[in-house]
């Protein structure tokens, strides 16, 4: 039998720190011009996981230089107020990317909020504008976890082109944005999700797995390919032996008897989702400031192109 080669660990706040560099050089050359970038975030009800992201992106935002603005909201907070609020953020000329952050409380129409951001401003590319644009393959605000995950497979594999990609989970939030992402970069995909038959073994055949489902370690070494490159989105905190703990939706300790590489828990996609929304929110202020030149080029940027 052939050994298999080493897995690679895909190291994912080594290659957020990479853009998040780009970023901040970016962000100076703005300010040079007279354009400081700004995002505004809106975090509505007492979530602990949401408290900890907004704390996370807030600080990231300020490492990079872009001046961050907090908008917390009590849980009760009613849609009128909340589209008010995000009314008078689109028309503020100082603030550059708006994100309301998910999940909202029951009593909000989420679709509603999400088409109130101006697509300009849209840092998640959740505006049916930008979906609809991602959908045709156009430059525009594309969801960050999708376009992180893209940048880590490109790091990893190269040339995407022909290779076989299965996404596990078909959300607006990740699923859907990363299989539009995939086949822009020439990839057969494959979306599965909770109705699907013979789930493992479409699983088996692919040369990259995107697992977004939401289920501690659901996928182990057995739906793997040998040599497939994983990226593992998953989020869970759960609890063993009496401690909580982070784990994703891969169970890392057996695929990494088969993958050529995988991204860890915590410390892969994670990291690269808060990256892209700086980019994401340098690449907005370019949107409303097109007449400043172009510093830096990045043409193979998945999400929009801020040259
Ligand atoms: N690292 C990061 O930056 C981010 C991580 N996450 C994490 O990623 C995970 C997915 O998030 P999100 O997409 O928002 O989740 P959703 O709950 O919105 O979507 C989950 C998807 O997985 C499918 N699914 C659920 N159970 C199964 C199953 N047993 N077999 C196959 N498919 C299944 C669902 O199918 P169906 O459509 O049929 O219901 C659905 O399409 C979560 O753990 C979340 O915390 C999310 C965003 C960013
Ligand atoms: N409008 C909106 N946009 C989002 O992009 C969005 C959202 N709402 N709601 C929630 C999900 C989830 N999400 C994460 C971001 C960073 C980490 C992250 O930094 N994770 C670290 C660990 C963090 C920890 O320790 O809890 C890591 O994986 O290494 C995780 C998850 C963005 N989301």
């Amino acid at each position: 039998m052939n050994a298999q080669a080493p897995v690679q660990i895909i190291d994912g706040k080594a290659a957020a720190a990479r853009v998040l560099a780009e970023v901040s050089a970016e962000v100076q050359a703005m300010k040079a011009r007279g354009v400081a970038p700004a995002l505004a975030v809106i975090l509505v009800g007492q979530d602990p996981a949401s408290q900890v992201y907004v704390r996370n992106k807030v600080l990231r935002a300020e490492e990079c230089g872009i001046r961050s603005l907090e908008f917390r909201r009590p849980a009760e907070t009613d849609e009128a107020e909340l589209l008010d609020l995000i009314h008078n953020l689109n028309a503020d000329p100082d603030v550059h990317g708006i994100l309301v952050q998910l999940p909202l409380p029951d009593h909000i129409d989420e679709a509603r909020v999400l088409q109130a951001v101006s697509p300009l401003k849209d840092v998640d590319g959740f505006h049916a504008e930008n979906v609809g644009g991602l959908s045709q393959g156009r430059e525009v605000l594309t969801p960050c976890t999708p376009a992180g995950c893209l940048r880590l497979l490109q790091d990893s594999c190269g040339d995407l082109a022909g290779k076989h990609a299965v996404v596990i989970g078909r959300s607006n939030i990740v699923g859907k944005p990363m299989a539009a992402l995939l086949l822009k970069a020439h990839c057969s995909v494959t979306v599965v999700h909770s109705r699907s038959a013979n789930l493992k073994d479409l699983c088996r055949q692919a040369d990259i797995v995107v697992a977004a489902v939401g289920r501690p370690r659901l996928v182990d070494a057995d739906w793997l390919k040998p040599g497939a490159v994983v990226i593992d989105v998953g989020i869970n905190r759960i609890d063993e032996g009496g401690r909580s703990r982070l784990v994703g939706d891969v169970d890392f300790d057996s695929a990494i008897a088969r993958a050529a590489a995988i991204t860890p828990v915590p410390g892969g996609v994670g990291p690269m989702t808060i990256a892209f929304l700086m980019k994401n929110t340098l690449a907005a202020a370019r949107l409303q400031h097109s007449d400043l030149p172009a510093t830096v080029q990045h043409p193979e940027a998945p999400c929009l192109s801020i040259s």
